[in-house]
Parts: structure tokens; C-alpha cells; sequence
């Protein structure tokens, strides 16, 4: 099977100044105004933010399936604005994994899961018997190995989401991008399909980038990108502590994200709270920086 480039040292994904304008007839939108993210190989991250801050657009230029406008985005060794169309195809059938919303459209109706899982290999060529013990192995460790020879409609909404991570992983990607897997599910049925992504970030060593409306979802991962604008506004790290009585917590602390350039963005509340307007006055302390307003 023909590998995906090797990843420089460094993170897996690293975008910069991202931008992507959309042109509907004499209509620009801005889709992403400079996004900043970085993220580690063998990293989860969820993505959030309110609808239309840009996180699907982002997700697809991940994917491959759309181009940014400028900016730099790379995943691995490939730079996402300077790739041939062969290189794409290459892209998303070996670098990247993708995980839809729909249930439905993740899969093929009148194909069994293990024929869905094995269509992705068979295209890139894989020969059949290590296809199939693939797919054996990837629906088992998606919890799904008695559903192989059922088709779509035998499943349920979860079994439907874990076979589609199951598709998603069947040629070894580097990446798995997930954009609202849990959305159409029920709270039960989105804890396991989030399992199932769990599973394939730690066991597989697969790096996830899954956006997400759930803060059920994004409450168990590490680390939280919110999107704001088309710009990464903050980043939520999450790490779990023992205390003294064994009992185990997890401590979550915001930060805002600054850009190469020295960028922050400051969050409406905190312009507001003190009528921070255009311009503000900056002063360099010991050990931190303050801005007040500028009067
Ligand atoms: N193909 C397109 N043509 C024109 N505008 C688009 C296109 N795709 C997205 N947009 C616009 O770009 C902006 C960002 O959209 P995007 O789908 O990335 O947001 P989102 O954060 O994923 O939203 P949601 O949570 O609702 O899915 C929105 O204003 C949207 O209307």
C-alpha cells in the first residue's frame, strides 16, 4: 500500500493565518479571518464555537475537500494550498479520515459494515486478505464486530456512527476529523460513539480533531479550540489531578491564543466591563501585562 508522507518533526497540523472567503455572486463571506491551530500528533482536540464561526470550513480544508484563501495551513508534510489534484487524492484516501454529522451519509445503504470498511482499501489497493482482517480488527475494537454483516439500515444511530469511524480508519490516516459526530444522537448513544473515538485516539494512536456543539463532549478532552469570527478566540486545557484522599479532579483553565504576530483577542465581556474601546494602554509588569482603557 502507498504510504502518506512522513510528518516533519514538529505538530501534525499547524495552520496560520488561515483565511477562506466564500464569493457568492457580488456576496464575500469571510468564512475564517486568520485562524491560528496548531495541534500534536496523537493529540484529541475538540473544536467549538457558535454556528457559522467557520468550524466546518476549517474541518474541510482539513479534509482537503475545500481550499483556503491564503494563509498556511500544513498537516503532516503536505501544505494544504500548494497540493496538485493527485496529491489530494492521495491526501484524503491515506492522511485523513472524516466522520460526518448524518449518520445516514457516512454510509452506503445496501452494503454490510465490513464491505463498507474493506471499499476504502480495495480502491487504494490493498490486497484482500489483509482487508479483511483489518475490518475484523476495526470493528471489533469499535465494539461493532457482531454488526459486520449488517447493513445500515439493521443498525442503530450509534452503531451506524461507530462503523463510519470504523470506514474512516480503514487506511490508517494520521488524522481523524469528525464534524458533530454525536449530533443526531441521544446523550447514552453520543458517551459511546465519543468512546469509540476515545478508542481509536489512544489505542490506534490516531490524532482527532472532532467539532463539536456538546459540551459533554468537549468536557473530556484535553484540550478545547473555541473559534470566534473565523479566529481561534481561546483554548481550554483540561488535566486531571489526585488529591491527597486519592479522589482524582479535573482542572480546567481558559487562555486566550496569540498569533505570531503578538494578536489576542479580548473577549466581548471583558471590553465591555470596562468600555474598551479602540484603543487601550498597555504596560509591561514583572510578570504579566495589563490593558486598561484608554482615558
Ligand atoms: N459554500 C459556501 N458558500 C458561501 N458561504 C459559505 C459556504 N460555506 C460556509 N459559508 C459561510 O461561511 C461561514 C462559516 O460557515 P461554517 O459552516 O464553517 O460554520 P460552522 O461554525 O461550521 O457553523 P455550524 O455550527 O452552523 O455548522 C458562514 O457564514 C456560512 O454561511
Amino acid at each position: 500500500m502507498p504510504s502518506a508522507p512522513e510528518a516533519a518533526d514538529g505538530a501534525l497540523i499547524e495552520c496560520e493565518s488561515l483565511v477562506r472567503i466564500y464569493q457568492t455572486g457580488p456576496v464575500e463571506v469571510q468564512a475564517l479571518q486568520g485562524l491560528d491551530l496548531v495541534v500534536e500528533r496523537g493529540e484529541m482536540v475538540a473544536v467549538v464555537g457558535a454556528s457559522g464561526s467557520g468550524k466546518s470550513t476549517l474541518l474541510s480544508i482539513l479534509a482537503g475537500t475545500d481550499a483556503p484563501t491564503a494563509g498556511r495551513a500544513r498537516v503532516g508534510r503536505w501544505d494544504l494550498l500548494a497540493m496538485s489534484r493527485a496529491d489530494r487524492v492521495r491526501y484524503r484516501r491515506h492522511t485523513v479520515g472524516f466522520v460526518r454529522q448524518q449518520t445516514a451519509s457516512n454510509l452506503i445503504s445496501y452494503l454490510s459494515a465490513e464491505q463498507m470498511v474493506d471499499l476504502p482499501m480495495a480502491v487504494a489497493g490493498v490486497p484482500a486478505r489483509e482487508r479483511r482482517e483489518r475490518s475484523g480488527e476495526l470493528l471489533e475494537a469499535l465494539g461493532v464486530g457482531d454488526c459486520a454483516k449488517r447493513r445500515p439500515g439493521q443498525l442503530s444511530g450509534g452503531q451506524q456512527q461507530r462503523v463510519a469511524i470504523a470506514v474512516a480508519m480503514a487506511n490508517r490516516p494520521q488524522v481523524l476529523l469528525a464534524d458533530e459526530p454525536t449530533g443526531e444522537l441521544d446523550t447514552a448513544t453520543s458517551a459511546e460513539v465519543f468512546g469509540g473515538l476515545r478508542d481509536v485516539n489512544r489505542d490506534l494512536g490516531v490524532t482527532v480533531v472532532v467539532v463539536t456543539h456538546d459540551p459533554a463532549v468537549s468536557g473530556q478532552v484535553e484540550r478545547t479550540v473555541a473559534i470566534r469570527d473565523g479566529r481561534t478566540s481561546s483554548e481550554v486545557l483540561r488535566r486531571t489531578t489526585t488529591a491527597d484522599d486519592g479522589g482524582t479532579h479535573v482542572i480546567a483553565e481558559e487562555y486566550a491564543v496569540m498569533d505570531r504576530a503578538g494578536r489576542i483577542q479580548v473577549p466581548r465581556d471583558y471590553r465591555e466591563a470596562l468600555a474598551l474601546t479602540r484603543r487601550v494602554r498597555l504596560a509591561l509588569e514583572p510578570d504579566h501585562i495589563t490593558i486598561r482603557p484608554d482615558a
